[in-house]
């Protein structure tokens, strides 16, 4: 089964076409980076994909994730967990982490009156707490964490879920060396259990040995879509990013530099 069927996806802000005619397929239990310069449309496409954005309606655009077109939305949010820029906005408030990760659950930011917390949400949230590494933030408000404590909570509460389709763009702001290397290690074991992941990044060094497609995105399009072995070269990035560009690799992960 494909977890995304995307068909001719536009979207335009202020006059501009800002994905241009994108159609994406993503087989389950895929593993796909995308990369791309500075405003070349992947957290575009990865809210297209979120439905946080709908593209331009025209006959031939489509989306089925899942198998499936229509979506009670909060059924949907269960299946996906994602993490990117804005959410870090949203879930810079005076909830406490706990909280934070937990409404995961309920797809919200932070807990209400109306959310009935059982013994297993609990449970589930512990867990994910662990699984990061930030149990001892557990009581800790958003508003006052560092920058790579933030993106830390953001992964527990995309994955509280347990979701089969984790989209993430730029997971890895502001996280140190050993907070990345945690980063790859949790990637890995959610590419492990089967997850369909999409990771959009700049690092190339986050893209691990389970990756093994790489879509590069430029002016709104999909530049390349191919095996990560054959899409990161010298020769296509320097094409992308029209500069000389330096492409390493080591135990089966890349770095790039210009
Ligand atoms: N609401 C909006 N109104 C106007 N322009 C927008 C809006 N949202 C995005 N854009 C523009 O669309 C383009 C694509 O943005 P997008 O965030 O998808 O790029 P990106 O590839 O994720 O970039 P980055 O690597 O910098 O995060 C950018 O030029 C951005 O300025």
């Amino acid at each position: 089964m494909n977890t995304i069927e995307l068909c001719h996806a536009s979207v335009r802000r202020e006059g501009e076409f800002i994905l241009k005619d994108v159609s994406l397929t993503v087989k389950e239990g895929e593993k796909i980076a995308i990369i791309g310069p500075n405003g070349a449309g992947k957290s575009t496409l990865i809210n297209v994909i979120a439905r946080n954005i709908y593209p331009l309606w025209k006959p031939e655009y489509a989306l089925k994730l899942f198998g499936q077109e229509r979506w009670k939305i909060e059924d949907l949010k269960k299946k996906i967990g994602i993490v990117n820029q804005s959410l870090s906005w949203y879930v810079n408030t005076t909830y406490s982490v706990y909280e934070i990760v937990l409404s995961g659950l309920y797809s919200a930011i932070g807990l209400d009156f109306h959310h009935k917390v059982t013994a297993e949400d609990d449970k589930k949230c512990l867990e994910e707490l662990d699984r990061i590494g930030i149990t001892h933030l557990k009581d800790k408000a958003m508003n006052t964490l560092s920058s790579g404590e933030r993106s830390k909570v953001l992964l527990a509460r995309a994955n509280i879920t347990n979701p089969s389709l984790l989209l993430l763009d730029e997971a890895s702001n502001a996280l140190d060396f050993p907070s990345r290397s945690e980063l790859r290690k949790t990637i890995s074991k959610y590419a492990k259990a089967g997850k369909t992941i999409l990771l959009v990044t700049h690092e190339l060094s986050e893209i691990i040995p389970e990756i093994d497609r790489v879509i590069i995105m430029k002016n709104g399009e999909i530049f390349m879509d191919g095996k990560k072995e054959e899409v990161i070269t010298e020769r296509i990035l320097e094409e992308v990013y029209e500069r000389k560009i330096y492409v390493d690799s080591r135990d089966g992960l890349y770095n790039a530099w210009c």
